[in-house]
């Protein structure tokens, strides 16, 4: 018997389907998971240039891969390192859920309140037409909002717990646009690992 909730919560939205799963890992795996991810990973520190103004990455990045093909987006070119074997555990289980095989693993480090991620669209073409994106934290619970490009009254928000998984599908990525905003109360790291698949 699992003590644990993981009630699979569906989202019904336009142009998009979301999926949420509270508690897909206990609390010693996201202990555990939590600090040999951030204890093992090569952590990047890129520079980013919006309108010809270069910026430091509001929150530290490291990608893996199967492959040796580097990763471009926003003007940021990501080699990938090999899955760790806690990695390609975590990667099974998100296979598993979202019924997906991923090649990419793209791993955010929210350090603070102060670290952010602005609003985006997933939609490199490497990723395909409907990319499928598995989304997994540990550590401090963050904010996901999103929001539609076209309709106004599509604007979201869902608290993205310790070791929960987010699934974003569908035609999701052309039409929703979606951020973790900097937030002035006091938290604590959150690690975010986003599963992908590059073609
Ligand atoms: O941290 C998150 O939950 C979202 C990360 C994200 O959207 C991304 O890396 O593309
Ligand atoms: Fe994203």
């Amino acid at each position: 018997m699992n003590l644990f909730s993981e009630e699979k919560q569906h989202f019904k939205l336009p142009n998009a389907e979301l999926i949420y799963i509270p508690n897909l890992f206990s609390m010693h795996e996201c202990k555990t998971y939590f600090k040999t991810i951030k204890s093992e990973t090569k952590w990047q520190h890129d520079d980013i240039t919006v309108f010809g103004k270069t910026y430091k990455q509001p929150r530290l990045t490291a990608l893996f891969g199967h492959t040796d093909q580097p990763y471009r987006y926003s003007n940021i070119t990501m080699h990938p390192h090999p899955f760790t074997p806690t990695l390609l555990t975590i990667k099974n289980k998100a296979e598993h859920c979202s019924n997906h095989i991923f090649n990419t693993l793209l791993i955010n480090l929210y350090r603070d309140g102060n670290d952010s991620n602005g609003w985006h669209a997933d939609n490199e073409k490497e990723l395909g037409k409907n990319p499928l994106i598995a989304s997994v934290t540990f550590g401090e619970s963050r904010t996901f909002h999103f929001k539609h490009k076209f309709i106004k009254e599509e604007r979201h928000k869902l608290n993205l717990e310790n070791g929960s998984l987010l699934i974003m599908k569908g035609e999701m990525q052309h039409y929703w646009l979606h951020q973790i905003p900097k937030t002035k109360k006091q938290v604590n790291e959150r690690l975010n690992l986003t599963f992908r698949t590059i073609n």
